[in-house]
């Protein structure tokens, strides 16, 4: 299976410091792969590499072969329409001027969607993520932080993409309505097949969402593999020291998780062959 997106040591500094160092990902069709690791380890970075957002300064980006920095805003339409963006904070990504399905019926029309099918479409929408189609008509101001999030998430999956980026999509919201966004995604994920990359620095989240785990440390991979098997068996010191400042909730993650849908993979975890001499430092 080839890869959906690819990020090929991709580097990246701000004012000379590196914020993502030498990092080649890919996440393949249908595939969840979760980018870990304390602030300022270069998640979001990676992220807005992955959108396009940015551009690395080294390395290079594709999204279904195309660099996702070089889209045409209108000739390239159809390929921006796969790739799309499910944002931390969903009130400050929401026009506030624009009703909630104003919002997703907006994104219809970017991706040519008739004006006749719009509303129909956008109600289809709404109950998909289980929010009421009453509340297209509601103002963002109007919504809860979990509400917002599914409409983020309705608008994201307006244009049938092929891969949505999250960046701590549940971070801003309470723990019962993080499950419940986290269950949608999921139930999401198997019935369209889309691929996420998921930012997070919630490990029970990822325990529960992804295939696949990327641990980063000052910009760089220290170790990746399955998920079930990097938290079970950890490799690195800084992944075990993660996993002990995570608290219970990402063992009970796991034990509750199952595997029967994930995408065939490579058992193997791989860590990072220079690290040996990292001081391994207890993630705040
Ligand atoms: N636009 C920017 N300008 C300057 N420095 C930046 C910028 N974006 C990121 N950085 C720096 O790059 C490094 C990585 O930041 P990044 O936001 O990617 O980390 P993160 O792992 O997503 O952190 P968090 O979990 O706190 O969001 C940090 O040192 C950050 O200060």
């Amino acid at each position: 299976m080839t890869a959906l997106l690819r990020l090929d040591a991709v580097s990246k500094s701000y004012a000379h410091r590196p914020a993502v160092a030498d990092v080649t990902l890919e996440v393949r069709a249908g595939e969840s792969v979760a980018l870990v690791g304390e602030s300022g380890s270069g998640k979001s970075t990676l992220a807005r590499l992955a959108l396009g957002l940015v551009r690395p300064d080294a390395g290079s980006v594709t999204f279904e072969g195309r660099d996702p920095s070089r889209l045409r805003a209108r000739a390239d339409r159809d390929v921006r329409a796969r790739l799309q963006f499910v944002p931390q904070h969903p009130r400050g990504s929401l026009n506030p001027a624009l009703r909630s399905g104003e919002a997703v019926a907006f994104a219809l029309r970017a991706h040519r969607v008739p004006r006749r099918e719009r509303a129909d479409r956008t109600a289809e929408l709404f109950r998909q993520v289980g929010l009421a189609p009453e509340l297209a008509r509601r103002f963002p101001r109007e919504l809860s932080g979990g509400q917002l999030q599914r409409v983020a998430v309705a608008r994201a999956l307006a244009t049938g993409p092929a891969l949505v980026v999250c960046d701590e999509p549940t971070s801003a919201l309470d723990r019962d309505t993080q499950e419940r966004l986290l269950d949608l995604l999921a139930e999401l994920r198997e019935r369209t097949g889309t691929a996420y990359l998921f930012v997070s620095h919630d490990l029970a989240a990822v325990a529960r969402f992804a295939h696949r785990t990327l641990v980063l440390r000052t910009g760089r991979v220290v170790e990746e593999g399955r998920t079930e098997h990097l938290w079970t068996a950890p490799a690195h010191p800084y992944t075990r020291a993660l996993l002990d400042a995570s608290g219970p909730h990402v063992a009970l993650r796991l034990l509750e998780r199952s595997t029967e849908h994930l995408p065939e993979r490579s058992t193997e975890t791989r860590t990072e062959p220079n690290d040996a001499n990292h001081r391994t430092e207890e993630p705040t």
